[in-house]
């Protein structure tokens, strides 16, 4: 590893000295945190991003995560979605199942994925209630704190734009208070329409990794770490906040300007 700080301000950042190394130690900690949730709780509720992040993932299908992880206890959301059918390019499911998803036993029905047949405020709704229905069945916890889900791991990558999820600067679905899922027809990365996580939902996690890799993201993990904006300058990547545990997993490169 490159070097790690731990600042209780930004959470535990770890550089290390190449992508590969990155994703070897993000294994570990992922299935670490497993252990532990299927331990205290019977259950292990994982929420991914697309993008780069599931290439990040890579190493837990190797040994001994493989073997070693209780896959028939996780529960798999998604912290964003874009609104086109699962079998579509854009698919933040499709990329997920064909990169992890698949070389993993985790139940089928454990795997919530958005419906594909409705609209963007359908599909957000939808969800919702999803989430709705496991936090009553108690697979998915509710933050004593702020009255939104907990999902015990939030995977999130971040855009060289800085946004999260489909959280984009300067957008005012990066302000939503209440809903715990939202949608968005503008975004201004293709495609046009999406559904997001609102911020109290990711912010109430009981982890959080941001996961980011290569030069192009330098300049804003310069920004995220390295300066003191003021509040209404806020890039989304610097609105995440979690009640619990932040931790940073970057390469060299995204390291380079700090
Ligand atoms: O559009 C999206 O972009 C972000 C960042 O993607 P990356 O390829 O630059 O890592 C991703 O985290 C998000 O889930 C996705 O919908």
């Amino acid at each position: 590893m490159a070097g790690v700080s731990d600042e209780k301000t930004q959470g535990k950042v770890q550089v290390f000295d190449s992508e590969e190394d990155l994703a070897l130690a993000l294994a570990k900690y992922v299935a670490h945190l497993s252990n532990q949730f299927v331990r205290e709780r019977g259950a292990f509720t994982v929420v991914l991003s697309g993008g780069s992040l599931i290439k990040s993932l890579r190493k837990l299908v190797d040994a001994p995560h493989i073997d070693s992880v209780d896959w028939a206890r996780w529960h798999i959301f998604w912290v964003d979605e874009r609104v086109v059918p699962k079998d579509h390019p854009d698919s933040n499911y499709l990329l997920a199942h064909n990169g992890f998803l698949s070389k993993v036993p985790i139940p089928a029905g454990n795997v919530y994925a958005i419906n594909d047949a409705l609209s963007a405020e359908g599909a957000a709704d939808d969800y919702e209630t999803c989430l709705k229905h496991l936090v009553h069945n108690k697979i998915i916890e509710l933050s004593g704190t702020t009255g939104f889900p907990k999902f015990d791991l939030m995977l999130l990558g971040m855009g060289p734009d800085g946004h999260v999820a489909s959280l984009f600067p300067g957008h005012p679905l990066v302000q939503e208070s209440k809903k715990w899922v939202a949608y968005i027809k503008d975004s201004p990365k293709p495609p046009p329409e999406r559904i997001t996580f609102s911020f109290p939902v990711i912010n109430s996690s009981a982890h959080v990794a941001l996961v980011v890799a290569g030069a192009g993201k330098a300049d804003v993990i310069r920004k995220a770490l390295g300066s003191n904006d003021q509040k209404s300058d806020l890039l989304p990547v610097q609105m995440v906040s979690p009640e619990g545990n932040l931790a940073w997993f970057l390469d060299k490169d995204a390291a380079s300007k700090l």
